[in-house]
């Protein structure tokens, strides 16, 4: 069941935003759509919601048609960045809402907003305004409203963005918390890859409106398709033409099979890593280390090493 989306096309004008968009979202699951600004991934959860139409291609929710459906009708919550709250209205009410419009029993009201309130740990703001609360116990807020009416489907557009970086790291543990406890279907839109590799199961990584590669964090961290995946999940560095995770390299003081020689032309420690970069002749590598490792093989400015991919690494050919 999940989420289906066969053949989405969708154009701006003349701007392809969508080039025929296949994707499984399956049942349960927290699936991140991941990408650069302008890659056409909120236009992709949008879609999907029924906030937008698509000019091509069908959505089916768990089982059911939902391509001419209006967002209200296919059973979905959605949060966005800016979560537009009842600013008159507490807490309570707000979350409290979409039952009210629909006229459940006032007991059922009360324990399911207190229950969501608690899921949320926002069971001692109830009585606030939305004004005051920080900006992530209103993000909190904004969840447990869209869960309050309990959709099938939950689409979260950059949630955590305009939060200071602190505070996106605490929600999304909280996200990932709270997902694996209401086990509702989610799409997640980020542009953040730490974010999408630490809460998704699946990830879908989106670039000019084409999808570049679908799997688990650790499969596309570890075995991307191509140099687009493999550079926006994480860094990339070139090693005698083949691209390589920077910790992914063997530094070695002797030369072994498939070692390259280069010479250290320069260290720079950041916390507590070292960074180390190479010449290595038709390369600049540069490798990521840890402070104990480079002590150990005393590495300084101007040293001659030798460099390999190691054992486990994956690589891939870098395009001349
Ligand atoms: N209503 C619209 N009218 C015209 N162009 C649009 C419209 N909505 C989106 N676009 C364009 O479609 C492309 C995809 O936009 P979309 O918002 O889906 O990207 P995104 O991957 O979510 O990026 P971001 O992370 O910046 O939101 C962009 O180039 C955007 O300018």
């Amino acid at each position: 069941m999940g989420i289906t989306a066969t053949g989405i096309t969708k154009r701006f004008g003349s701007f392809l935003a969508l080039d025929n968009i296949d994707l499984d979202v399956p049942s349960g699951q927290l699936t991140a759509l991941l990408g650069p600004s302008g890659g056409g991934k909120s236009t992709l959860l949008r879609i999907i919601g029924g906030l937008e139409s698509a000019d091509e291609g069908r959505v089916v929710i768990d089982g059911r048609e939902a391509t001419g459906l209006p967002a209200q009708r296919r059973n979905v919550g959605f949060v966005f960045q800016h979560y537009a709250a009842f600013k008159h209205l507490s807490v309570y009410r707000n979350v409290a809402f979409g039952l009210e419009i629909r006229k459940r029993p006032k007991a059922e009201v009360r324990r399911r907003v207190t229950e969501l309130l608690e899921l949320v740990h926002l069971e001692n703001f109830a009585d606030r305004l939305p004004a005051q609360l920080s900006g992530g116990q209103r993000q909190r807020m904004a969840l447990a409203r869209a869960l309050a009416v309990e959709p099938q489907v939950l689409l979260l557009d950059e949630p955590f963005g305009a939060l200071d970086a602190n505070v996106r790291k605490e929600l999304r543990d909280w996200l990932r918390r709270l997902h694996d406890e209401v086990k509702v279907t989610t799409v997640f839109v980020t542009h953040d890859q730490e974010e999408a590799l630490e809460v998704s199961d699946a990830l879908v990584v989106i670039n000019h409106g084409r999808i570049e590669q679908v799997g688990s964090p650790n499969d596309l961290y570890d075995h991307p398709v191509n140099d687009f995946v493999m550079g926006f999940l994480g860094p990339v560095t070139q090693l005698h033409g083949r691209l390589v995770r920077p910790h992914d390299i063997e530094v070695l003081t002797a030369d072994h099979v498939g070692s390259v020689q280069a010479t250290i032309t320069r260290l720079q420690r950041i916390g507590f890593e070292v960074r180390a970069e190479f010449d290595a002749g038709d390369s600049a590598p540069w490798v990521q280390l840890t402070r104990g490792q480079a002590e150990a093989l005393e590495l300084a400015e101007g040293s001659a090493v030798w460099l390999r991919p190691a054992s486990r690494a994956s690589t891939l050919v870098a395009a001349s």
